[in-house]
């Protein structure tokens, strides 16, 4: 069955032509029209366009031409990159129905290695969630319960994955927003070190923090999108020049002989479901008996992570956002010829954000203001730097840190969403990496004893990222060893049958 199949497998299949591109996108729209209406995992479905580029892509394969590993295999893009084809609403009434007049890098990109976009994937409006609960659109539902939260910002590109409406698609993490929906969904989530990714057309929630990366349902495939889409970009002042052509290789290696790993003494205790510590010290020791050095590191100041993340992002935010006034595009509310402009930017940010964006917006302009800006921007930017300090000085005594990926599996449907505070917890482990800008991924480990995904955080240090798929690949073909197949292969609703 094609939607079960991997990423790599699909690509093969295609360059072989033992299957067209046509005949792939067609089993994954398929797949789509059967499953999004109960799962809301993509906002915008584009079946001639997909269909169209997939003709294509047989084509220029019957011609003889050479194309990379991913030529002809379909993916899901986030809603937050910019598609001169399609709307990208970042989960917003703001910008419902836009269509941006050019491409993200990213999505450049995969046009050009010949993958196949079939559509935007749902997200918590302009990325601001655990859950998807604050999309204007609805909220995205897991399909390993689909009562429960698919993680957020990202989980409509998680849940699509998980449930084989696509075999890749694009995230952006921003304090946890692709590695969270991996690790409930029981799928594959790349942070890339900050830089190594273009965030050019990616729409801006906090710059200093944004960072594009794949979801997958293997390592690999993981790999394999990550080599398209990284790589310098004169168009993103933060662009590093990078070589990542080792990263589908270091994914093949099975030996972790040598390999110093550090468990994260902070991320442990309260808060914490047991089933999730379960399967986690076990994950320590599977890495262990790879031939892995364990070791427990403190990094004290990753406590503070939270709260400085909670001023730094809406900070860069509530000035990011001050774009969408409803003068230049998106909504504009009240302009009936009577109002000022003034009267018609507030009225179409009224009606245009939703209570987070207004939540955020809120505090990041009181964090900046004169008079407190020390006290709240200055300080969270200190305890940065002390985070960036426990990353050195652990990354002396290791060459990767491990932690859970989040404390607990997916919650349901509406717990959290009357508390903004349990709905941060979800990051708890996830922020201290862009706080610091490493490279950092989820990689699923069993299921906790509420049947639910469990995820492994792995962080290497920034421009390390080989390290992650190293990791990632020996731990993958380890477990399904056991398994006797892949995690999702158990999910109910996930499964492609
Ligand atoms: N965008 C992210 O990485 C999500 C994070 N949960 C936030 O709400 O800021």
């Amino acid at each position: 069955m094609l939607i079960t199949k991997s990423a790599a497998e699909l690509g093969r299949l295609i360059a072989a032509r033992e299957a067209s591109s046509v005949e792939v996108t067609t089993a994954f729209l398929d797949r789509i029209d059967e499953l999004n209406p109960t799962l809301n995992a993509f906002l915008h479905v584009d079946r001639e366009g997909a269909l169209a580029a997939a003709r294509a892509i047989d084509e220029r394969i019957a011609a003889g031409e050479q194309m990379g590993p991913l030529a002809g295999v379909p993916i899901g893009v986030k809603d937050n990159f910019c598609t001169v084809d399609m709307p990208t609403t970042c989960g917003s009434r703001m910008l419902e129905g836009w269509v941006p007049p050019y491409d993200s890098t990213v999505v450049r990109r995969l046009r050009e290695a010949g993958l196949v976009i079939v559509g935007k994937t749902n997200m918590d409006e302009f990325a601001m969630g655990s859950s998807t609960e604050t999309s204007a659109f609805g909220p995205s539902r897991n399909p390993w319960d689909t009562d429960r939260i698919p993680g957020g910002s990202g989980g409509g590109s998680s849940a699509a994955v998980a449930a084989h409406l696509v075999p890749l698609a694009l995230g952006s993490d921003t304090g946890g927003s692709i590695r969270q929906p991996a690790a409930v969904t029981g799928t594959v989530g790349i942070k890339p070190t900050y830089g190594g990714v273009s965030r050019y057309g990616v729409v801006a929630m906090a710059s200093s923090l944004d960072q594009p990366g794949p979801c997958a349902r293997t390592v690999t495939d993981a790999a394999l999108l990550h080599e398209v889409i990284a790589g310098h970009d004169d168009m993103d002042a933060t662009s590093l020049d990078l070589d990542h052509s080792g990263l589908v290789d270091a994914a093949a290696t099975d030996d972790l002989t040598g390999l110093r790993v550090g468990i994260v003494d902070e991320f442990r205790g309260e808060g914490y479901d047991e089933g999730v510590m379960a399967r986690f010290d076990e994950a320590v020791r599977r890495l262990e008996a790879l031939g892995a050095e364990v070791v427990t590191i403190s990094c004290p100041a990753f406590t503070y992570a939270l709260p400085a993340y909670y001023l730094i992002q809406p900070a860069e935010l509530s000035s990011n956002l001050a774009r969408f006034d409803g003068m230049r595009y998106g909504l504009r509310a009240g302009d009936d010829g009577t109002r000022s402009a003034e009267e018609v930017m507030s009225l179409s940010r009224e009606a245009g954000f939703g209570k987070e964006a207004k939540r955020r917006i809120i505090i990041g302009t009181y964090a900046l203001s004169a008079g407190y800006a020390d006290q709240y921007y200055g300080q969270a930017q200190k305890v940065r730097t002390l985070i960036i300090e426990d990353f050195r000085a652990a990354f002396e005594r290791c060459d990767v840190l491990v932690s859970p990926t989040t404390p607990t599996t997916a919650f349901r449907i509406g717990e959290r969403v009357a508390d903004p505070m349990a709905m941060y917890m979800a990051d708890l482990c996830t922020i201290p990496s862009n706080l610091a800008g490493n490279a950092s991924a989820s990689f699923p480990i069993g299921l906790s004893d509420d049947g639910l995904p469990v995820g492994l955080q792995v962080i290497a240090p920034t421009m390390e990222d080989t390290r992650l798929y190293r990791v990632g690949g020996a731990l993958e073909r380890d477990l399904e060893a056991e398994w006797g197949g892949s995690l999702l292969d158990r999910a109910p609703e996930a499964k492609g049958e």
